[in-house]
């Protein structure tokens, strides 16, 4: 990929937090929601879920769009190993009170599959982010009004570091936007690998 291109990155995911997280680091991504279903795709673990998942949300959008050399789309997936068990979004009010009783005091690896692809080059990249989350020992009245706040029911793995999930996350290592849903500092080597400067996206 030429460096002549006014490249612009397509985000294949609904999630706020990866739109914000791109908007702070300077890129305004246009979104679009693939609408996959999640549900179809088998994987040995949790890093090849999220990766296949990844690669099928971006892959959707790609497919919808005009042959722009310009066009980058990058799709993410993110899930929570724990415990020998993969936890997405949770099914419901309960499910997250469960997990919270089986994850506090413990820890577990968030994994977010990252994959970008070009639409006319046909050239793509894509990894995995891994970032072990250590989770504190909360009580059971935290985990009945951490589940009634709804936050932990629209998040793989049923928590945040960026919200009220913050007070019960002691602490992290690896990246912490890699946890949020997007890697900054591996979607630049993804880019790399395109031939692509992360700054080449950056708004002017
Ligand atoms: N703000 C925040 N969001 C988180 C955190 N952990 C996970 N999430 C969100 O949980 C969601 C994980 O579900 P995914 O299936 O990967 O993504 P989605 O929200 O369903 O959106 P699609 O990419 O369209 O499937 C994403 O929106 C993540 O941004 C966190 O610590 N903070």
């Amino acid at each position: 990929m030429g460096n002549d291109i006014d490249y612009r990155l397509v985000l294949a995911s609904a999630s706020p937090a990866r739109r914000a997280l791109l908007s702070a680091a300077g890129i305004d991504a246009e979104v679009m929601v693939s609408g996959v279903d999640e549900s179809v795709v088998e994987a040995a673990d949790a890093y090849e879920l999220c990766l296949a998942l990844a690669r099928m949300k971006a892959r959707a959008i790609a497919a919808e769009l005009p042959p722009d050399p310009g066009i980058l789309v990058l799709g993410c997936d993110s899930v929570l190993a724990f415990d020998g068990q993969i936890f997405g979004k949770p099914a419901n009010a309960e499910e997250a009170a469960k997990r919270w009783e089986m994850m506090r005091g413990r820890s577990g690896v968030l994994h977010t599959g990252h994959h970008v692809t070009g639409l006319v080059s046909g050239r793509q990249a894509e990894a995995v982010g891994t970032t072990v989350v250590h989770f504190s020992d909360i009580t059971d009245a935290e985990i009945a009004a951490y589940v009634a706040s709804e936050e932990p029911l629209n998040v793989a793995g049923s928590f945040t570091i960026d919200g009220r999930g913050a007070a019960f996350v002691e602490r992290i290592e690896g990246d912490p936007g890699n946890v949020i849903g997007l890697s900054l500092p591996l979607l630049r080597k993804l880019l790399i690998e395109m031939d692509v400067s992360i700054t080449a996206l950056w708004r002017a």
